[in-house]
């Protein structure tokens, strides 16, 4: 990429479409575009047509896409199964039609079978069943895989993909419900620790185990490969590290300052019991992250602090 190509981020407000847009400006590039989804509904074939037709974008991070944790996934399945089809299906046919030089399209871990082998290695893709939680969102995730590849085999485009492990950081979603775990701990512990509260509801059994990596590692994994690999093969991203969702729910308690107890409700369901990915491809290419979880948990809770602070003052 040069300093002065054009780069279209689909999802730039989203916490890895923002971070992609810092890492971008950070190295200087300065050729933005971008739009909203109110401005743009990537749902709308032809509005995504002429939006490229019009703009042009030499690159493409396709960080858009309908997003949120287990029980999100769970209950609004028919959503992310057909909002995550049309998305990607559009932008990823409107990318070839425009002649895109490369495209970048994010997966994620929960595309690999649900029992398959730890650590989860690239070719386990189609193995075996999915996690039934999630499976409408791995579906479409795995279409837009094979989009990628079928525009590269039959046409020649240099389409790829990469397959984030769980991503949290700044700007996440913070929802009771709809959020993934890490950042809602942090919003629990943090209101009973303001409540004075004697202890915090933690979802399913705390066995699972998780790996997590702080968005702006992944926005500069992103980057890397789009500058770097060229291949029809999908590349994980993580950090090869993971833990129990217990332990992880100690991390949270201790970052926040809470004082009581963690109880289970093992009525809510646990999900894959493990999907720790193999990075054995990304390290081989000489990328690896650099922000450890705890780390990572103090700067996404002052990341929360700081937008908490903004809404008290609305
Ligand atoms: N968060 C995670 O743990 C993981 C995320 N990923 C993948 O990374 C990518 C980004 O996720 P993340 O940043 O967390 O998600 P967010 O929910 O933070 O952001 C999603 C973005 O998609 C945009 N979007 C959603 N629907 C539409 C639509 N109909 N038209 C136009 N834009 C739309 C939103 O735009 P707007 O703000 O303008 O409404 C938003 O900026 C996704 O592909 C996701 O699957 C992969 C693994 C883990
Ligand atoms: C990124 C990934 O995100 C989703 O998969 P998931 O890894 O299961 O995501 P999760 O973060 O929601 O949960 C992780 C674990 O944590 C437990 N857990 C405890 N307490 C809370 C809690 O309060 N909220 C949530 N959400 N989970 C909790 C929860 O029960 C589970 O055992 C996919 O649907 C899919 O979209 C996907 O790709």
């Amino acid at each position: 990429m040069n300093l002065n190509d054009k780069i279209y981020i689909a999802g730039h407000r989203g916490m890895v479409g923002s971070a992609i847009e810092r890492q971008l400006r950070k190295k200087g590039f300065q050729n933005i575009v971008t739009r909203t989804s109110s401005a743009l509904d990537l749902r709308n074939q032809a509005a995504v047509n002429e939006f490229f037709a019009a703009e042009q974008p030499a690159y493409v991070f396709l960080a858009a896409a309908k997003v949120g944790g287990i029980y999100a996934n769970n209950t609004y399945r028919a959503e992310f199964l057909y909002d995550n089809l049309v998305m990607e299906t559009n932008i990823i046919h409107a990318a070839y039609q425009n002649e895109v030089q490369k495209l970048l399209f994010l997966g994620s871990s929960c595309i690999y079978p649900k029992a398959a082998p730890q650590p989860l290695k690239e070719e386990y893709l189609l193995t075996a069943p999915l996690e039934p939680t999630n499976e409408p969102y791995a579906i479409a995730k795995i279409a837009g895989i094979k989009l990628c590849e079928a525009y590269r085999d039959q046409y020649g485009c240099n389409f790829i993909s990469v397959m984030p492990t769980n991503l949290y950081g700044i700007g996440d979603n913070y929802h009771p419900q709809n959020s993934h775990v890490l950042p809602a701990l942090i919003r629990r512990f943090h209101e009973a620790k303001e409540r004075g509260d004697n202890e915090v509801v933690v979802w399913g059994t705390g066995t699972p185990k998780r790996e997590f990596l702080y968005a702006d590692d992944l926005a500069d994994a992103c980057l890397f490969l789009m500058e770097q690999y060229n291949d029809k093969s999908l590349v994980n991203i993580g950090t090869g590290e993971d833990l129990s969702i217990a332990e992880l729910a100690q991390l949270v308690k201790e970052a926040v300052g809470f004082d009581g107890s963690i109880v289970f409700d093992a009525t809510k369901p646990d999900g894959t019991l493990r999907k720790l990915l193999d990075v054995s491809k990304l390290h081989s290419m000489g990328w690896k992250h650099n922000i450890e979880l705890k780390e990572g948990i103090a700067m996404a809770y002052a990341d929360f602090l700081k937008k908490e602070i903004q809404v008290e003052k609305v």
